[in-house]
């Protein structure tokens, strides 16, 4: 309009880096971080990430280069969160779980220019490094985290080590703001669930939009305690690494995350806020009653991440947690989607409740639009709760796109719209309800069987943990429900009585066929991998030749 200008008076490029130098002011001696006895003010925090960005730049990284973590929830790794960035660069944070092999792939894939790894996972990192050796491709350098709460040094001589190295950066370095809020600021590998993991590239305007919408989902006022229970190098935690910062909270790291360490953490820090996958709501439901404490106020809990079985909600509820459901995928910054709760809902029968809450809801603040179309047609599908379409999203929370693979984004945004590769329903509130992954559903003589609404009629069960439907080949129907389910200590069940249970609460044909009792392999980031699932369900060979319902 006339009269207006775009200047640096009113348009800035969109950056989290911006919420720790705010925090560094506003809350300047309030505990940003704790990690066993080791604990940072935001002005420590502040000043450490200055010097981290230094001598990072030091390195002779510097715009656009990568810069790899492979570590645990600790300070450390929350300090990359902004040193790395801050020094114009790129951070990739990689899966605790994975191997030098694949390790070595995504440093190379990455073109890592520095990694930092924890003590634990060192021999890792060296095994990654002496492939990359091999292959002769330039070494990334290497940082050594000790553990900060250990007293001793593991340090090689020839590595840096983290404190070391932080202290040779300079505080009065000048934070390298993005001239774009455009240019990434993070690369994150997906979970590798269905296939190779894919180099997810995340903006720094979409890292800014998300952490808002984290917060705001969460429902976090200023200055919560938030128990770091989602991974950081999961989506950047969700991307409430930056989230927290912009709320002047307090981190409670924890290396590893078990229902004693949560409990514990809950009763000494007044935890009010954590995250985790349906697998970490399992392990807080089902710990003994010798490691329970008492919860001294109420704890929001954002699961997402996998399907939270209805069971799982309600007996979290029960112990007094606040769950909020989110969905979303590494391409959507994490969180995409929220259950938004409704008060007319809390009249319902708590069962009825906790199925509300099971749905994925619908785009949160951030996001634009979420929306589940027929994938050849693009036309949304109807609001009946039955048919299926492909889940897609729009907005500025959306990925850049995958690095190095011009083709995959290309087939990522066909139409316009992110295609999630997820299958859902609308129901009549608009809110979508996830169904499966494509590549997951069962189809059965014609039929498309949603192993998700398999899988939680088994989860209701009361002698069952943990379950995962796949398909079992079949020559006559093509495929049929094979359940792998892992049984709750001290408790039994045969398969007959499995398939009974689902028989007389499903339609037959969606009635497992097939009841395995075994361990769930499952990735990091507490997904089933249900390929190796298949696998072995593909190599029990046909259940039958002339098998009827
Ligand atoms: N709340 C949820 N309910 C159901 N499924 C969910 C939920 N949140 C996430 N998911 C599942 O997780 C997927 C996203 O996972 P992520 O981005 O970590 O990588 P991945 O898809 O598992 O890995 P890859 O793409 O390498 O196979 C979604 O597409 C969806 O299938």
């Amino acid at each position: 309009m006339e009269g207006t200008i775009r200047c640096s008076a009113n348009y800035v490029p969109l950056s989290p880096i911006s919420f720790l130098k705010r925090s560094s002011m506003v809350h300047s001696k309030r505990v940003s971080i704790v990690y066993g006895d080791v604990k940072f003010t935001w002005a420590e925090t502040y000043i450490r990430c200055i010097k981290l960005a230094s001598a990072v730049n030091q390195l002779g990284v510097s715009h656009g280069d990568v810069v790899a973590a492979l570590a645990p929830n600790i300070p450390a790794m929350y300090e990359l969160h902004f040193g790395v960035p801050m020094a114009g660069a790129v951070l990739c944070t990689l899966n605790v779980r994975h191997d030098s092999a694949m390790v070595s792939v995504l440093l190379k894939h990455s073109e890592a220019k520095v990694i930092f790894i924890d003590y634990q996972f060192l021999d890792v990192a060296k095994g990654a490094l002496q492939i990359l050796l091999k292959e002769k491709v330039k070494l990334p350098r290497l940082v050594l985290i000790p553990d900060c709460n250990a007293h001793s040094s593991t340090t090689i001589p020839e590595d840096l080590e983290y404190e070391s190295f932080l202290a040779t950066g300079r505080p009065d370095f000048e934070i390298v703001w993005p001239s774009d809020e455009w240019n990434a600021i993070a690369v994150n590998y997906t979970s590798g669930t269905t296939s190779s993991p894919k180099g997810v590239v995340y903006s720094h305007r979409g890292a800014y939009l998300n952490s808002l919408a984290a917060v705001l989902l969460n429902e976090m006022p200023s200055m919560p305690v938030y128990l770091w229970t989602v991974p950081m190098f999961h989506c950047n935690g969700w991307c409430l690494t930056w989230g927290v910062a912009a709320q002047g909270g307090t981190n409670i790291c924890l290396r590893n995350v078990t229902a004693a360490g949560i409990f514990t953490s809950i009763a000494e820090h007044k935890v009010s806020h954590m995250g985790g996958a349906p697998t970490v709501l399992n392990m807080i439901i089902n710990a003994p009653p010798s490691i329970r404490r008492p919860l001294p106020r109420k704890v929001a809990v954002m699961t997402g991440g996998a399907p939270p079985p209805p069971q799982v909600l309600f007996r979290m509820e029960e112990l007094g947690f606040a769950v909020t459901h989110s969905y979303g995928l590494t391409e959507t910054y994490g969180p995409g989607t929220v259950c938004t709760w409704k008060p007319e809902w809390s009249s319902l029968s708590p069962d009825e409740q906790a199925k509300i809450k099971a749905r994925q809801g619908l785009h949160h603040v951030g996001m634009e639009e979420v929306d589940v179309k027929d994938p050849t047609s693009m036309k949304s599908v109807p609001t009946d709760a039955k048919t299926m379409g492909e889940v897609m999203f729009r907005g500025n929370t959306v990925m850049n796109g995958y690095l190095k693979n011009a083709k995959a984004t290309e087939d990522a945004f066909k139409g316009g719209w992110f295609r999630s590769g997820d299958l859902a329903v609308k129901h009549s509130d608009g809110y979508i309800e996830l169904k499966d992954r494509a590549k997951d559903i069962i189809i059965s003589g014609g039929e498309n069987i949603s192993t998700i609404e398999v899988e939680s009629v088994i989860f209701s069960h009361p002698a069952v943990l943990d379950a995962a439907v796949v398909g079992r080949p079949d020559d006559y129907w093509g495929e049929t429900p094979c359940a792998f389910v892992k049984l709750q200590d001290g408790n039994n069940a045969t398969a007959g009585e499995v398939i009974k249970y689902c028989r007389d609460r499903l339609p037959h044909y969606m009635a497992p066929k097939t009841v395995i009792f075994d361990d769930l392999p499952k990735t990091s980031t507490g997904k089933t991998q249900k390929f190796v699932l298949r696998q072995r369900a593909k190599a029990m060979g046909s259940i039958t030749k002339t098998s009827k319902l």
